[in-house]
């Protein structure tokens, strides 16, 4: 089957055909520079043990790439419409599903049926089976997308996606830059991030407002294994840097209101050495790390002594 030429001009015409336009509330902007596509496609250096995700088939172009280079291929989309147009293309590849629907099965959780079909995929290839997810994303799911896949079963070992390009910052930003955030600590504690290559709005069709990235995620099962407890890390995380501006001992106080007093609070940034002034966009990761195991800690010593 011949590979689709992606270019404005034949995209446009090949939705025009079936009655259709790109819709911006799924966040359709495709890539129409097929090296990029390839370009994703080589970042994710994929095997033929490799199950990948993709989210957002839109028409398939890079979904076809996935085939070539993975043992297997899920790929989803919200939109009926590309959906049925995909599967004209990709329907004949013994190693592609697609499933149509949403990835998000709401904020914090991606659709359970998704992730059992992946876990199927991966036990049918056996144990050297990983785990990528590879896409160009709709980059107003991009962020739920990417946290909450690192709490699920199994958690990608490679992320290779294009985002926002801001968001992209945020994921790589050090402690002190005004992009370091929840997302960063958080990510950076399971993976090495880089970004791969900044586009420019020209790349897409139609085009958007702003820049993107591809960036690349690779796990690392061992920084993994130093967080006892995922989903306390990746709320109280969230908790640290709900209010940006202020110094971390209220930050805390407040976060953790009802779970700790200002007594218990105290003695764990004491304990830790933190000042008065000291603020959470400042902390480097393994600073944060440390601070959540010890809240934790505390709140296990708390809950046992009201017992
Ligand atoms: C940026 S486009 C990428 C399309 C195609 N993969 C490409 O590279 O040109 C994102 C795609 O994700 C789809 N989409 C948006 N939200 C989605 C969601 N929550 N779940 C699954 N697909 C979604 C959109 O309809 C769109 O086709």
């Amino acid at each position: 089957m011949n590979q689709p030429r992606q270019t404005a001009s034949y995209l446009s015409k090949r939705l025009a055909a079936a009655g259709l336009q790109p819709v911006s509330r799924y966040g359709q902007n495709f890539l129409i520079d097929l090296n990029l596509v390839d370009l994703i496609a080589n970042s994710a250096e994929m095997r033929k043990d490799d199950v990948v995700l993709e989210i957002g088939t839109g028409v398939g172009s890079l979904t076809s790439r996935l085939s070539d280079a993975a043992g297997a291929v899920l790929t989803i989309e919200i939109d009926e419409n590309l959906h049925r147009l995909a599967k004209e293309e990709l329907g004949w590849r013994p190693n592609v599903r697609l499933l149509q629907g949403d990835a998000l099965h709401n904020k914090n959780t991606l659709r359970p049926d998704m992730m059992e079909q992946i876990r199927d995929a991966m036990s049918r290839i056996g144990e050297n089976a990983r785990f990528l997810l590879v896409a160009n994303l709709p980059y107003n799911v991009a962020t739920p997308i990417i946290s909450n896949l690192m709490l699920e079963t199994p958690s990608p070992d490679v992320v290779v996606a294009t985002i926002q390009k801001e968001v992209g910052d945020r994921i790589v930003a050090e402690p002190g830059s005004k992009d370091y955030g929840a997302l960063s600590v958080w990510l950076q504690s399971l993976c090495k991030c880089s970004i791969v290559r900044v586009l420019s709005p020209k790349v897409f069709w139609p085009r958007p407002n702003v820049d993107s990235a591809i960036i690349r995620l690779d796990a690392q099962p061992e920084w993994r294994a130093n967080i006892p407890d995922l989903r306390y890390f990746h709320e109280t995380v969230r908790t640290l840097f709900f209010h940006r501006r202020k110094f971390l001992r209220s930050v805390v106080v407040s976060g953790m209101k009802g779970r700790l007093d200002k007594r218990q609070v105290d003695e764990v940034l004491g304990s830790l050495g933190y000042s008065e002034t000291a603020r959470t966009e400042e902390l480097p990761v393994a600073e944060i790390q440390r601070l959540v195991e010890a809240l934790r800690q505390a709140e296990i010593k708390a809950k046992s002594e009201k017992e």
